[in-house]
C-alpha cells in the first residue's frame, strides 16, 4: 500500500536514508498515532525548478533549484535556502524533514521546508548571484509566502540574499511582504539577534547538557568543525564562558592549539582570508587528524554525514553538539552511544536560528520590534524548556536525546494531523 518513493534512492548513510532510519526508531514510541507515521516519511510537496540567468560573459547559465515542503500540518513551511554545488533533491528533502521535527520540537507554529540551488556561489559575480536569487524566488513564488512557506538563510546564503528574495517576491505581488523570508537585514524588517541565534542555541543546549553531565565549561576544551555563521557564533559564546578552543576545521584547513586560541586574533584572519587556514598562531594539522584531537566538547557545524562509524570511534569528546543538520550518520550515532558519548542532536541543538526567525516573522506582522536582550532571553527560555521536555522524555523511555526529540515532535505533528483530519 505504501510503496517507497520512486524519485529518490537513499542509502543508509545518505541524508534521506538517515532521516528514514530516525523515523523507524521513533515508531515504537508513537502509540496509536503510529498509524499516521507515513505522513512524516514523505514530503508533502517537492518543486524542482530550472533557473536560467544571463551570465556576465553573455552566455545563458541554467541552474537546478528546489523547494521542498515536508510538512504543512502545524502551519506554514519554514526553513532555509542552501547554495552549494552538491545540493540534491534528496538532500533538500531530508533537510526539510529535519525542519518539521525541529519546528515541532520547539513548538513553533510551523511545518517544515527547505530549499537549495546546485551552484558554487564563489564562482559567481555579485550581479550573477543577485540574478540567480531573484529568478529562483520568482520560480518558487508559486508556493512560498508569509502564510505559505517562509525561507531563511542556510549554507552560503545571508541577509543580502534574503533582501533580494523579499524584494523580488514583493515586486511580483505588488506589495511589500517582509514576512515572506526571515534573516533579513535589520532595517528591512530583520530581527536583532538572528545572525548569531543558531550559534547561541548551540551554546545554550551545550551549556545545559554540560551542567547535567557535570562538565564545567570553564576550562573545557572545545573542538569545532565549520566556522561559518553557526560555528563561529557558538565558538565565541563558549570562549566567553571560559572554554578553551583547541581545534577548528573549515573548508580552508584545520588548525589546533592545545592551549586554546585567542579569538581576538583569529577573527580578523578569518575575515581577511575567508577561513581559518593559514592562521599563524596555531599548528596546521591534517584534516583527518581533527577527529583525534583531545577535547571535551565537539561542535559539528559544517555539513551532513561528517561522523560515520569510523570517525565516531576516534572522537575524544564527552559531549557532541550538532550545530549542523545531519552531521552524524545512523551508524556513527550508534558508535557514539555505545561509547557513552552524549549527543545533543541537530533537531534541538540548532533550533535557535529558526526560533529567532519565528520572532522576526512575529515582529514583521506586528511592525513592533524587540530589543536584542529581549530576543536572547526569550530564545534562552524556549531552548531550555524544550530541551528539558526532551530530556525527561528520553529518561522516561530510556532512549537517546535524538529519538526523544523525534518522539516529542512526531507526537505534535501527528496529533495535529489526526485533529485536522483528511479532506475529502
Ligand atoms: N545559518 C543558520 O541559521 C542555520 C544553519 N544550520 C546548519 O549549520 C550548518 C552550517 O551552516 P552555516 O554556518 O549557516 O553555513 P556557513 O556557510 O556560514 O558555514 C559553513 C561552514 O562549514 C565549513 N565547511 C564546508 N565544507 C566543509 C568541509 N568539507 N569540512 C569542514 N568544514 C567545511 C565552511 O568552511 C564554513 O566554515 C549547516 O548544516 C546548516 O544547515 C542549522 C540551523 C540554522
Ligand atoms: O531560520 C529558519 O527559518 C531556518 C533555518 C534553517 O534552515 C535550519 O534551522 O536548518
Amino acid at each position: 500500500m505504501n510503496e517507497p518513493l520512486s524519485f529518490v534512492h537513499p542509502t543508509p548513510d545518505s541524508p534521506w536514508g538517515t532521516f528514514q532510519a530516525q523515523i523507524d526508531r521513533v515508531l515504537p514510541y508513537l502509540g496509536p498515532l503510529g498509524r499516521w507515521v507515513e505522513t512524516v516519511r514523505r514530503p508533502k510537496r517537492c518543486l524542482i525548478v530550472d533557473i536560467p540567468i544571463e551570465m556576465d560573459n553573455g552566455t545563458i547559465g541554467h541552474f537546478e533549484g528546489y523547494r521542498v515542503q515536508h510538512s504543512l500540518t502545524r502551519g506554514p513551511g519554514k526553513g532555509g535556502v542552501r547554495y552549494h554545488p552538491d545540493v540534491t533533491l534528496e538532500e533538500v528533502m531530508a533537510l526539510s524533514g529535519w525542519m518539521s521535527i525541529k519546528n515541532a520540537a520547539v513548538n513553533l507554529p510551523y511545518g517544515g521546508a527547505k530549499g537549495g540551488i546546485r551552484v558554487d556561489p564563489s564562482k559567481l559575480s555579485r550581479n550573477e548571484l543577485e540574478k540567480l536569487t531573484r529568478r529562483y524566488t520568482s520560480e518558487i513564488g508559486i508556493i512560498i509566502g508569509p502564510q505559505q512557506d517562509i525561507p531563511a538563510p542556510d549554507v552560503n546564503t545571508n541577509a543580502q540574499v534574503m533582501a533580494w528574495m523579499m524584494d523580488t517576491y514583493s515586486v511580483n505581488i505588488g506589495a511589500t511582504a517582509t514576512g515572506v523570508v526571515t534573516g533579513k537585514p535589520i532595517h528591512l524588517g530583520g530581527s536583532l539577534g538572528r545572525v548569531k541565534a543558531t550559534g547561541r542555541g548551540v551554546f545554550v543546549t551545550g551549556r545545559e547538557a554540560a551542567r547535567r553531565g557535570g562538565l564545567d565549561l570553564n576550562g573545557a576544551r572545545v573542538a569545532v568543525q565549520g566556522f561559518g555563521n553557526v560555528g563561529s557564533a557558538a565558538t565565541e559564546l563558549f570562549f566567553q564562558a571560559g572554554a578553551k578552543i583547541v581545534a577548528i576545521q573549515d573548508h580552508t584547513g584545520t588548525i589546533a592549539n592545545p592551549n586554546g586560541f585567542e579569538l581576538a586574533d583569529l577573527m580578523p584572519h578569518v575575515q581577511q582570508r575567508g577561513g581559518v587556514g593559514g592562521f599563524a598562531e596555531a599548528e596546521t594539522i591534517d584534516d583527518e587528524a581533527f577527529w583525534d584531537v583531545d577535547c571535551d566538547i565537539l561542535v559539528l557545524a559544517a555539513l551532513e554525514g561528517q561522523v560515520g562509524a569510523d570517525r565516531a570511534r576516534r572522537v575524544k569528546a564527552r559531549l557532541v553538539l550538532e550545530g549542523a543538520n545531519g552531521p552524524t550518520t545512523t551508524a556513527g550515532d550508534d558508535v557514539l552511544a555505545d561509547r557513552g558519548i552524549l549527543v545533543v542532536p541537530d533537531v534541538i541543538c540548532n533550533a535557535g536560528g529558526v526560533t529567532v526567525s519565528y520572532f522576526e516573522w512575529v515582529q514583521d506582522f506586528s511592525s513592533f520590534f524587540w530589543t536584542e536582550d529581549e530576543i536572547n532571553l526569550r530564545l534562552d527560555k524556549i531552548m531550555v524548556g524544550a530541551l528539558k521536555h526532551i530530556w525527561d522524555t528520553a529518561d522516561h523511555h530510556r532512549i537517546s536525546l535524538r529519538t526523544a526529540t523525534f518522539a516529542v515532535a512526531c507526537e505534535r505533528i501527528l496529533m495535529a494531523r489526526e485533529e485536522r483530519g483528511l479532506y475529502p
